[in-house]
C-alpha cells in the first residue's frame, strides 16, 4: 500500500473535521491514534474503553465511507483502547451519556464553583406589586435555609430576574454565614460537569462537590428535559440535600409539570416546596428599575425619558435595561439631549443619509468603533478590524455617491469586489442582528451631526 498509516490517519481526520460537528470531532475523534494498518484492516486506538465504544457505536460507519472515499475500497475497521480496565463506568452507563451532546471543553477541567455575579443582589432588585411576593419568598430562603420553602422553584419568562433572585439569596446568605458552602451553576454546567466527572474517573468528587452544599442554585432547570442520565444523578443530588435540610432553589421558564420529558419522581419533588412566579413588571416599577440602574451609571435622566424607555419595553427586563445603555451611549457620543424625541430616535431608528464626506465617514468610524485610521487602511484581518472596516464601507456606500473603486481607494486601495463583499455582508446581518443595526444607526446619527454642523 502506498500511504502510510499516519498519512491515512491524517487524511482521515482532514474529512471527519469536515463532515462532523466541532464538539462531536474533538470530543470522539480527535483523541484517537492509528495503531495498525494492513491492506485489510485499520487499527484504531482510543484513550479509553468509553471513547471506543462509542466509537464503535456511532462513528464506524463514516469513518468506513471516508476510507473508502480516500482508499477507494473499503477496509475493515477495529477498535481498541488503551486503560481499559480503567473504565469508570460500565458500557451501558456510556450510553445513557450520549444523551448529551453539548460537551464543550470541560472534560479535562476539575469542578469550578460559578463566582456570584456581585450585581445581582437583592439591594439592587426592584420590588414592585407583580414581584413582591418571590421577593419576599427569596429572602426568607437566604435568611433561614433549607426551612420554609424547600425547594424555592422560581418561575417565569425570559429576563424577568430569576437568576438575579436566585443569586440574590447566596449573596444575602453568605453576608450572613460567609462559610457557607453556595453553589451556583446553570443545569448545562451541572451535566458537562457529570459528563466530564465520569469520563476523568471523578464521580466521586462530582457527587462530594454537590451533595455538600449548603445551598444549590440550579439555573434554567428546564434544559434537564429529556437528559435522563442527568435527571437521574440530580435526583440523588437533591434527595441527599433535602433530606440533610439544605436549601435547593431552581429556576426555571416554566412550572415543573409544564418541563416536557421530567421524570415524574422529580416533578413532584420540585413541586414540593414553593413554586414562585415572577411576573412582568407594571410601569410604575419599570420606571423606577430604569431610574435605579441610571444612578449606577451615574447618568441623570428626566422622567419624561425613562418613562418613554419603559412604556416602550414592557415583557423583558434585559432588554429594558438594554434600551437604556443604547440610550445612555447616544447621548454621550452625540452630546445631544436626552429628551423623548432623541430617545425616541435611537431605539427605533429611521435612518436618514444624509450625503457626506467620506473623511467625515472615516473620522465617526474611528471616534466610535474603537480603531484608528491606519487600521481601516490596513489589510489586517483581525476580526474587530475588518467588521470595523466593512461597516465603514458600508456607512460611505450608503453617505455618499462615491463608485466602488474610488470607496476602495478610500481604504487604502482596496480591491472594489471587497467593497462589494463587505456591503454585502453588512446588509444580510443588518436583516438579523438588533445589535448591528443599533451600531449603525448610531455612526449614521453621528454623520449627519457632524455634516449638519460642517454645513
Ligand atoms: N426587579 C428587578 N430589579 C432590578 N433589576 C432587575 C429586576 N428584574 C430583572 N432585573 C434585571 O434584568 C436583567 C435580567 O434578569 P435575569 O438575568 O435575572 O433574568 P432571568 O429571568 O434569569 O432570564 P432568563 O430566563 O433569560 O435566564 C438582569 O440584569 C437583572 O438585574
Amino acid at each position: 500500500m502506498a500511504i502510510s498509516a499516519e498519512q491515512l490517519w491524517e487524511q482521515i481526520l482532514v474529512r471527519l473535521k469536515e463532515k462532523l460537528s466541532r464538539p462531536t470531532f474533538e470530543t470522539w475523534i480527535q483523541n484517537a491514534t492509528i495503531e495498525n494498518l494492513n491492506s485489510e484492516s485499520l487499527t484504531l486506538l482510543a484513550p479509553n474503553v468509553f471513547v471506543m465504544n462509542h466509537l464503535q457505536k456511532h462513528y464506524l460507519d463514516t469513518i468506513g465511507d471516508v476510507i473508502t472515499e480516500i482508499l477507494g475500497k473499503p477496509l475493515e475497521i477495529r477498535l481498541t483502547s488503551e486503560h481499559g480496565e480503567n473504565l469508570p463506568f460500565a458500557a451501558d452507563r456510556a450510553d445513557l451519556l450520549l444523551e448529551e451532546n453539548r460537551f464543550n471543553n470541560y472534560a479535562k477541567s476539575p469542578l469550578k464553583p460559578i463566582q456570584l455575579n456581585p450585581k445581582y443582589t437583592f439591594y439592587r432588585f426592584v420590588v414592585g406589586p407583580t414581584n413582591r411576593m418571590v421577593h419576599a419568598a427569596s429572602l426568607a430562603v437566604a435568611e433561614s435555609p433549607g426551612r420554609d420553602f424547600n425547594p424555592l422553584f422560581l418561575c417565569g419568562g425570559v429576563g424577568l430576574g430569576k437568576t438575579h433572585l436566585m443569586q440574590a439569596i447566596g449573596h444575602y446568605h453568605l453576608e450572613i454565614n460567609p462559610d457557607a458552602r453556595v453553589f451556583y451553576v446553570s443545569t448545562e454546567q451541572f451535566t458537562n460537569d457529570l459528563i466530564a466527572a465520569i469520563r476523568n474517573d471523578r464521580i466521586q468528587s462530582f457527587r462530594e462537590h454537590y451533595r455538600t452544599a449548603d445551598i444549590l442554585l440550579v439555573d434554567d432547570i428546564q434544559f434537564i428535559e429529556g437528559k435522563e442520565y442527568t435527571q437521574e444523578e440530580f435526583f440523588h443530588t437533591f434527595n441527599t440535600l433535602h433530606e440533610a435540610g439544605k436549601q435547593v432553589v431552581l429556576a426555571s421558564d416554566r412550572p415543573p409539570h409544564q418541563i416536557p420529558k421530567l421524570q415524574e419522581r422529580l416533578s413532584s419533588r420540585f413541586s414540593m416546596g414553593l413554586i414562585a412566579d415572577v411576573q412582568v413588571p407594571d410601569l410604575e416599577t419599570r420606571m423606577a428599575i430604569l431610574q435605579k440602574k441610571a444612578e449606577y451609571e451615574n447618568v441623570r435622566l428626566p422622567k419624561e425619558a425613562i418613562e418613554y424607555i419603559a412604556s416602550q419595553y414592557t415583557s423583558n427586563i434585559r432588554e429594558l435595561e438594554g434600551a437604556l445603555i443604547r440610550a445612555i451611549a447616544y447621548i454621550s457620543i452625540s452630546g445631544l439631549s436626552m429628551t423623548v424625541e432623541n430617545v425616541a430616535a435611537v431605539l427605533n431608528p429611521k435612518v436618514e443619509q444624509i450625503t457626506a464626506s467620506p473623511d467625515t465617514i472615516l473620522d465617526v468610524a474611528v471616534e466610535i468603533l474603537n480603531v484608528s485610521l491606519e487600521d481601516l487602511k490596513s489589510n489586517s484581518r483581525r476580526r474587530e478590524i475588518s467588521r470595523a472596516r466593512q461597516i465603514a464601507m458600508y456607512l460611505m456606500r450608503q453617505h455618499t455617491d462615491l463608485s466602488l473603486p474610488r470607496i476602495g481607494d478610500k481604504f487604502g486601495g482596496k480591491d472594489h469586489t471587497t467593497v462589494i463583499y463587505s456591503c454585502d455582508k453588512i446588509s444580510k446581518q443588518l436583516r438579523k442582528d438588533r445589535a448591528l443595526n443599533q451600531t449603525i444607526s448610531l455612526l449614521s446619527d453621528r454623520i449627519n451631526f457632524v455634516t449638519r454642523q460642517q454645513n
